[in-house]
């Protein structure tokens, strides 16, 4: 073990391997090899760099005893058990703001993607079908439709904003009301369901919002609707979706994440009008070598004494 007492557990691109080789920590490529480091070696750590979606409870963390920082690649922590963390004096850091952008640009795609058939209109094209003279079936409209955002927060409100580049009636749920006249707010998900035809799911994921897109929220969006969903797979009932799409009560999809990541439910991939993506909201070059660096810095910071840049405890 180094005498940085920093060890980075996840699998790191090249350039934030070799800058956190740099900062002295030593990485394992999962929980589990961490959890299997000598106990005398578990004693030392003082901050570890994590990137993965392995729930961290009370128990994993009495394993690193002398443990003072979390520093959590990603926005979204909700693997991480806080209340526990804080229980147990350890501050845990995320990467919030640097990756909005990106997150909000592959929702706006998808819901492109989706509603225009982007998808199939491309294997139309390759497969020789339009050469031969057969048009492409026509499809959907989406600037001026009526869009929710579920969960305004800093990813949901550049959804937002860019949709309502779209000339989209832009509606929303979060908690309370935001100063934002020109956007509806609804006291439900359900009822931001029922105002509109396009949910874009954009709240954080955790024990609180699970199932928060529930069959009455689908079958409220109705048989028009599109649902797109960038925050957790948590956040929406996949068995009420795979049903609701299945049925013809709910006219498409478009994912980036999923209730069991990366092996989802086989069903989705048989549905015509859905579109699928591997969990890549931030997933730019110049966005992760951002999120990286937060990361870094987090530590860096707690290894000085200096306060916090991302604190979430
Ligand atoms: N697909 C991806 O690659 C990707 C990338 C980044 C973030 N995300 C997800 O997006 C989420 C949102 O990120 P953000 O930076 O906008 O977060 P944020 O904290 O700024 O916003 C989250 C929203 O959820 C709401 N919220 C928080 N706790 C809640 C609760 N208990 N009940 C109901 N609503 C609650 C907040 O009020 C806010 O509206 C992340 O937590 C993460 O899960 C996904
Ligand atoms: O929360 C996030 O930042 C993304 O989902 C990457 O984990």
């Amino acid at each position: 073990m180094a005498d940085t007492g920093i060890i980075a557990i996840g699998s790191y691109n090249d350039n934030d391997a070799d800058a956190l080789d740099e900062i002295g920590a030593v990485r394992v490529p999962s929980l589990a090899d961490a959890l299997a480091l000598p106990e005398a070696e578990r004693a030392t750590v003082k901050a570890i760099a994590y990137k993965s979606g392995a729930s961290i409870d009370g128990e994993v963390l009495d394993a690193f005893p002398a443990l003072g920082l979390l520093s959590n690649f990603g926005v979204g922590y909700d693997a991480i058990d806080v209340a526990a963390a804080t229980a147990r004096d350890v501050a845990v850091t995320n990467t919030p703001d640097v990756l909005n952008d990106d997150v909000a640009d592959l929702a706006v795609g998808m819901l492109l993607m989706q509603m225009r058939r982007m998808r199939q209109a491309d294997a139309h094209v390759r497969s020789g079908m339009w050469a031969e003279g057969q048009p492409f079936p026509l499809n959907r409209k989406m600037s001026g439709a009526r869009v929710g955002i579920l969960g305004l927060g800093r990813i949901g409100f550049e959804i937002a904003n860019r949709l309502a580049a779209f000339k989209m009636d832009v509606h929303y749920w979060s908690r309370s009301s935001k100063e934002t006249p020109a956007w509806t707010w609804h006291d439900s998900p359900s009822a931001l369901a029922e105002a509109v035809d396009l949910l874009v799911v954009a709240v954080v994921g955790g024990p609180e919002t699970e199932n928060i897109v529930s069959k009455e929220v689908l079958d409220a969006l109705g048989a028009d609707g599109v649902l797109v969903n960038i925050s957790r797979g948590s956040t929406v009932d996949e068995a009420a979706l795979l049903d609701a799409l299945e049925g013809g009560r709910l006219a498409g999809a478009a994912l980036d994440v999923f209730e069991n990541e990366p092996k989802i439910d086989p069903r989705f991939a048989a549905l015509e009008e859905v579109v699928l993506q591997p969990h890549q909201g931030s997933a730019t070059h110049t966005t992760r070598a951002a999120m990286g660096c937060l990361q870094r810095a987090n530590i860096e910071a707690f290894l000085k004494g200096d306060t916090l840049l991302t604190r979430v405890n």
